[in-house]
């Protein structure tokens, strides 16, 4: 072997070891350094070549380049690592900027009821009552929400208009097994089993304490059948239950207008009366399609009361319930158990590059069906850089991105070729819209994630979010999306269960695997 063969070899081998080294780096345990050191390294140990041979020359300087590359590979990744992380750090400071501004302006009760709420969430298991009404441990119970209206020297005056809102109790279904099977400790330490029979197969069902009271109607506009039959429902509900009925502002005039009869019904004024409307609604009645459910939904920025949704629209995928048998449909709702799906929302952050390096104190935007980031009126290509958690995940090159949840996905979603998924499934859908590269599926990821979508500088084009369809806003270079599960879900109550209903939804509304049966007769 010849002295500048020789040299070749052992630059061969270091360049090998920058390989490793980057490789580590991309797993994220080690940072630029290492393959900067290696690139240097690199350079070390490649002797100056004496030889003449074009051939060798050109091989050294190939090295030289891979070298080079591999270290841009690394920092930018390890650069766009740590932004990642210094976003999450930024979103969970506001999450708990604004949990403390909370404990300060609210009773210290109430935040303590609502954590343990939202830990209850996380224990459900069919439980009886116990002496004091109260679900006892192992349900969901109503109580926590109802603590929300605490007592104080600046509760709303409307609070004169209707009592407390009705307790009720949430608790899993089993699908008929009793064998007790379900009753098993998810992981237990003591034997080294590790289960999953706590989670699978339940429904929820809710039970009222006492017969609900008060039902908040909410109506598509600008149709007379809807109008007609609210008014109709109204006077049922009132005359044979005598519930308090609250309508939206709108609906309030227009039922003043038809009849002074309507004199009992009640509204609200303000976005802060708006605010406590959850503390004293039993039951939402929805009359439309499901962009009424959608409207519902998006009056609530907290808790929501279970929604029975009746179908005046077109498709109705969340709208079960026939309007023509609502005496039937809402006596059975008003009086005895029954199951609900517990929709998961997803709450919505944009954050300006401008105010990067403040606490984000702006409200959520909550969503039951998807953000949409799109690019708008621009001809260019959106240029989306995405995150989860702390994890880079792709830069998004097409028409744009559908964060969804499961309610959405057989909605916007769908149409751009993200799977349907059950509405209980607890994931978030990644879903392109129109990507320009052939290997771009659509993603399912945990519950539990926290999605950024980033529009980064050299982006050439603004870009687009809206919320449900509704509400765009501009996000500019720099601009970014946080995305994770509301603890606050939509609680729809189902016509038969959540299975069968999202079934019944997808074959009738869908027409899903529609195909007419083959033959029995054919070739031998
Ligand atoms: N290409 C598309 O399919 C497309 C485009 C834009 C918006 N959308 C959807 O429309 C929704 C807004 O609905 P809208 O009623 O206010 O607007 P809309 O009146 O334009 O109706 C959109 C259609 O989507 C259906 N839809 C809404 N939510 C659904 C769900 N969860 N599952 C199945 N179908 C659903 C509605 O029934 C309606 O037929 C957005 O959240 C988005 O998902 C779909
Ligand atoms: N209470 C409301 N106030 C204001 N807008 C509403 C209200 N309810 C529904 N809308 C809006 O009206 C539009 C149509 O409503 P919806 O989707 O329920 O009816 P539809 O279009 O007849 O039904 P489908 O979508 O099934 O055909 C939606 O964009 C929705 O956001």
């Amino acid at each position: 072997m010849s002295a500048d063969e020789a040299a070749l070899k052992t630059c061969h081998e270091r360049i090998n070891l920058s390989v490793a080294a980057s490789h580590q780096a991309e797993n994220g345990s080690v940072t630029t350094v290492s393959s900067k050191e290696s690139e240097e390294a690199t350079y070390a140990f490649l002797p100056p070549i004496e030889s003449t041979d074009a051939h060798l020359h050109e091989f050294a300087e190939a090295m030289r380049t891979v070298g080079k590359a591999l270290r841009q590979v690394a920092e930018g990744k390890a650069a766009a690592q740590a932004e990642a992380a210094e976003w999450k750090r930024k979103y969970e400071a506001e999450k708990a900027a604004k949990a403390h501004t909370h404990v300060i302006k609210g009773c210290s009760n109430c935040v303590k009821d609502k954590l343990e709420h939202l830990a209850s969430k996380l224990t459900l298991e069919t439980a009886s009552a116990d002496e004091t009404g109260c679900c006892g441990n192992h349900g969901i119970c109503s109580r926590q929400i109802l603590q929300d209206q605490c007592p104080g020297p600046n509760r709303k005056s409307d609070d004169r208009i209707v009592g407390r809102k009705v307790p009720f109790r949430l608790s899993w279904g089993s699908n008929g097994d009793k064998n007790g099977q379900h009753k098993h400790d998810f992981v237990s330490f003591e034997k080294g089993d590790i289960t999953t029979a706590e989670r699978s197969n339940k429904q929820i069902f809710l039970k009222w304490d006492s017969p609900p009271q008060t039902v908040l109607f909410v109506t598509k506009p600008n149709s007379n059948s809807v109008h007609a039959l609210c008014s109709e429902m109204v006077r049922w509900l009132k005359e044979h239950n005598n519930i308090n009925i609250f309508v939206e502002p709108r609906v309030s005039k227009e039922l003043l207008i038809e009849d002074s009869y309507f004199n009992f019904i009640q509204t609200w004024d303000n976005d802060q009366e708006m605010k406590t409307l959850h503390t004293k609604v039993d039951l939402i009645v929805t009359l439309g399609g499901d962009g009424t459910v959608l409207w519902a939904a998006s009056l609530f920025k907290g808790p929501v009361p279970p929604v029975v949704a009746f179908s005046l629209g077109s498709l109705g995928f969340m709208t079960p319930f026939p309007s023509e048998q609502y005496r039937e449909c809402l006596g059975n709702v008003l009086k005895r158990p029954f199951t609900i799906t517990l929709r998961s929302r997803l709450q919505c952050h944009v954050i300006r590059d401008a105010a990067k390096d403040e606490v984000e104190t702006g409200e959520p935007i909550l969503v039951l069906n998807e953000v949409t980031i799109d690019r708008g009126m621009s001809s260019y290509l959106t240029y989306l850089e995405c995150y989860c958690d702390s994890s880079f995940v792709t830069c998004v090159q097409g028409d744009g991105l559908i964060i969804s949840t499961t309610s959405g996905s057989t909605a916007y979603s769908l149409a751009a070729g993200g799977s349907m998924v059950h509405p209980q499934v607890p994931g978030i859908l990644f879903t392109p819209i129109c990507p320009h590269s052939l290997s771009f599926r659509p993603l399912i990821l945990p519950e539990y994630v926290t999605l950024r979508v980033q529009v980064p500088f050299n982006s050439r084009g603004q870009a687009w979010a809206s919320f449900d369809g509704k509400g765009r806003i501009q996000l500019g270079p720099g601009d970014a999306l946080i995305c994770s599960v509301s603890p606050w879900p939509l609680p729809t109550a189902c016509l038969v269960d959540s299975t069968t209903d999202f079934l019944r939804s997808i074959h009738e509304g869908l027409h899903w695997n529609l195909r007419k049966s083959q033959a029995l007769d054919c070739p031998a």
